[in-house]
């Protein structure tokens, strides 16, 4: 006897993703210190502040000659080279009235000094004494605390680190950072019809490239993988990977399973979690897509078919993955001007794999290979997504299109 298919309740995308960022926001990522080196994309957890004025002494913007301005009453003017200061390098004293330091980029001012003249404009008569012929119309000294004052904010608070903010932090000295801990996620890939990588291929077997491609985009988006396992349709298989995971992922994320097939397990392990999250949306690929929350974890039930999965894990999970870490989605939302007519019709909006190119005045979207849920021969050269509205009319060219650009592509 087969029991009957059950009703499901369908919502929009926004909703889908509004209910998400709701559960994401009940999570809280414990947090750890970092090397400021190998801080690149995790989010710092607290304010990180200037521990110094930035810069420490008066800086030389230019190879020159540092002088005192009142010297200059007329030109050509000659002065008394009195020292030398490459970069890195120390003055004892004070200079005074008719008197110059050579001084080159980054160079440290000595004091009595309060202007760098370039060494284009100087002259040197003799191993002691330069030239003058003109001053700029600026210093060209860099104040003490002119970039940063002790105390001036360098990184807020549930900021993504970038190579610029390694940078900043490192200039002062500043070696290791308070950072969120990585997301951990379980990876959890279902299907009797799944082969383990090297074995034969056979009827009705394929191998498993959902399970890699899930795995790469959670990496991308800054988780840990805690683990990564592929079983049968088998829901005590199921049970046992979920148990082992008890307590040790934030997020699990399991792929194929989610409809109503007789061995559609994670639909069914769904309708037993303590929330719902949502079992249907109104997309195409992926209606199926399913997220639960269950003891604490939020459950992402991504549809087997590669083209769905690849588009369920940027519209949901990336959304997810990034939420957790306080970012906003690297998916860029906007619009997009179809360049060839679609003549598919349904009644859910269609998410389709495309290819964006940014001319003058808009962005240009157009499909990339097959639009079947099940085909993956786009998934490498996809660069977008664009939504085809739900309805029973065709979509002209032109038409102008919910967009999302992809990162990292
Ligand atoms: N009677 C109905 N049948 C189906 C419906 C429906 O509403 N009523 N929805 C269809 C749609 S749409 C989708 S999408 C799929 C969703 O299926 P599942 O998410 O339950 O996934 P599976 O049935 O397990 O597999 C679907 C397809 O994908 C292949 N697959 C599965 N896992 C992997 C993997 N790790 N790597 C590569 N390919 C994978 C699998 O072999 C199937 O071909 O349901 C439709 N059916
Ligand atoms: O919801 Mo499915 O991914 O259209 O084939």
């Amino acid at each position: 006897m087969f029991t009957p298919v059950d009703e499901r309740n369908s919502i929009s995308i926004d909703d889908a993703r509004k209910v998400i960022k709701e559960s994401v926001d009940k999570l809280t990522l414990k947090t750890e210190n970092v090397k400021t080196s190998e801080a690149a994309h995790r989010v710092i957890a607290e304010d990180v502040t200037a521990t110094n004025d930035f810069p420490t002494f008066r800086r030389s913007g230019v190879d020159g000659y540092a002088v005192i301005k009142s010297d200059f009453t007329d030109f050509p003017k000659q002065l008394k080279v009195v020292g030398n200061i490459p970069a890195g390098a120390d003055f004892d004293r004070p200079i005074v009235s008719g008197e110059a330091v050579r001084i080159m980029t980054g160079g440290y001012v000595p004091d009595g000094a309060d202007w760098v003249v370039m060494l284009e404009t100087t002259k040197m008569i003799n191993d002691d004494t330069v030239e003058i012929s003109e001053l700029q119309h600026k210093d060209n000294i860099t104040p003490i605390g002119d970039y940063f004052k002790k105390g001036d904010m360098l990184l807020e608070k549930d900021t993504e680190i970038n190579p610029g903010g390694i940078s900043l932090l490192s200039a002062f000295d500043i070696q290791t950072v308070p950072v969120y801990k990585k997301p951990k996620v379980g990876i959890i890939t279902t299907g009797s019809e799944l082969l383990k990588p090297g074995e034969k291929i056979v009827n009705g077997k394929i191998f498993n490239s959902n399970g890699p491609l899930i795995k790469a985009l959670c990496i991308e988006n800054g988780a840990e993988v805690v683990s990564y396992t592929q079983i049968k349709d088998d829901s005590n298989l199921l049970k046992q990977a979920i148990e082992d995971l008890q307590g040790k992922t934030d997020i699990i994320i399991t792929d194929g399973g989610v409809s109503v097939g007789d061995y559609d397990i994670i639909a069914d392990l769904a309708k037993s979690a303590d929330r719902l999250l949502f079992n249907k949306i109104q997309m195409r690929p992926g209606s199926v897509t399913t997220a639960f929350v269950d003891k604490g974890t939020i459950y992402f039930g991504l549809s087997g078919n590669p083209g769905a999965c690849f588009t369920g894990f940027y519209l949901y999970v990336e959304y997810a993955l990034r939420h957790l870490q306080k970012q906003t989605s690297r998916c860029i939302e906007c619009l997009g001007t179809l360049n060839a007519e679609y003549t598919k019709t349904n009644d859910y909006d269609r998410i389709l794999r495309g290819k964006y190119k940014i001319t003058s005045d808009h962005i240009d979207v157009g499909r990339v290979g097959g639009d079947a849920s099940g085909n993956l021969n786009n998934l490498q050269r996809a660069t977008c997504f664009f939504e085809i509205p739900r309805g029973d009319s065709i979509t002209p060219k032109g038409s102008v299109l919910r967009t999302w650009l992809l990162p990292f592509k």
